[in-house]
């Protein structure tokens, strides 16, 4: 599903003392499949363009298209939830927000809202619980039971299962160690993958960026100011630094390499080890056949 952003501004508490400029004059494409990554200095303005997309704000100037609803200032509120049936935000420490007695009514929750009958509803439960890497076990426990990585995972599976066409991910990963920030990031790209899902993925890891998106817009000061390839955005260091963004040697060392290898595979810094052995066992081959 094909997303528009034209001429977006947007203005918080418009007409006061604290009026607040967020967004201004902003253009941008999302093409249907991408795997976008929104990059950019704290109070740039990424969680407010990203709330536009599923409506929950609404813009000042400008419209969003996404698929063929278009939302506009004034947007009435049957639009809104048309928006927020097709595009699912993962917003940070999403498990805040589970409440209910069991896993499985938690993750009923939302497709019954959007009118599944109960049964469909547990059906949807199960499958997504098992998509997110959970056991079926989980499905009867209180989701506060659960580790914080579970807990985790429960609420991804509470907006999965509502089959978003966009999932946009607002630090998905926030306050999770290494290896479940990889495998939160690797399962997300799989969906990507494997559903075509447009994916735009908010975060200050420069790295998960360069290794997850296939395209980057870096915003700054409310509007849009680089876009582009990783590898484009990323030999843009004096324009990133200008707006407070660093390029970390790990980043530079991975573009590198899959350049020189003409490597399209997706690499993560957390796998620096199986870079190494990627390197090596590449080296190793080239040896070989010497
Ligand atoms: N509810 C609000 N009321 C007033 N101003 C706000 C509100 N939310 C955000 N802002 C302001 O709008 C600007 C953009 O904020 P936004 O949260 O979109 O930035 P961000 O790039 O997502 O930042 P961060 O990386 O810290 O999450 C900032 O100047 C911020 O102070």
């Amino acid at each position: 599903m094909d997303i528009k952003i034209n001429n977006l501004t947007h203005r918080y508490k418009p007409g006061t003392p604290f009026e607040r400029l967020a967004l201004k004059d902003v253009n941008l494409s999302i093409p249907s499949g991408s795997f976008l990554a929104v990059i950019g200095h704290t109070g740039s303005g990424k969680s407010t363009l990203i709330q536009h997309l599923n409506g929950l704000l609404k813009p000042s100037e400008g419209t969003i298209q996404v698929g063929d609803l278009t939302i506009a200032a004034n947007e009435k509120k049957k639009q809104l939830k048309a928006l927020r049936k097709r595009v699912g935000i993962v917003f940070q420490y999403p498990e805040h927000q589970l409440f209910d007695e069991t896993v499985e009514k938690d993750v009923m929750f939302g497709p019954m809202n959007f009118g599944q009958s109960e049964e469909a509803a547990r059906k949807t439960a199960r499958e997504m619980v098992k998509l997110v890497g959970l056991p079926d076990e989980v499905l009867q426990k209180s989701p506060f039971d659960l580790s914080g990585g579970q807990m985790r995972r429960v609420a991804i599976a509470g907006v999965l299962a509502m089959q978003p066409e966009v999932l946009i991910l607002d630090e998905p990963t926030a306050g999770l160690d290494p290896k479940g920030r990889k495998e939160i990031m690797d399962l997300f790209r799989a969906l990507h993958d494997q559903r075509k899902t447009t994916t735009i993925l908010v975060t200050h890891s420069m790295e998960d960026a360069a290794y997850y998106a296939d395209h980057i817009v870096v915003m700054d000061k409310g509007s849009t100011y680089l876009e582009g390839t990783p590898a484009e955005i990323f030999d843009k260091r004096d324009e990133l630094q200008a707006v407070g963004l660093d390029v970390p040697e790990t980043v530079q060392f991975l573009l590198k390499w899959q350049e020189l290898t003409s490597n399209p595979m997706k690499l993560s810094s957390f796998t620096i080890e199986e870079t190494a052995k990627a390197i090596a066992a590449d080296f190793g081959k080239g040896g070989s056949t010497c």
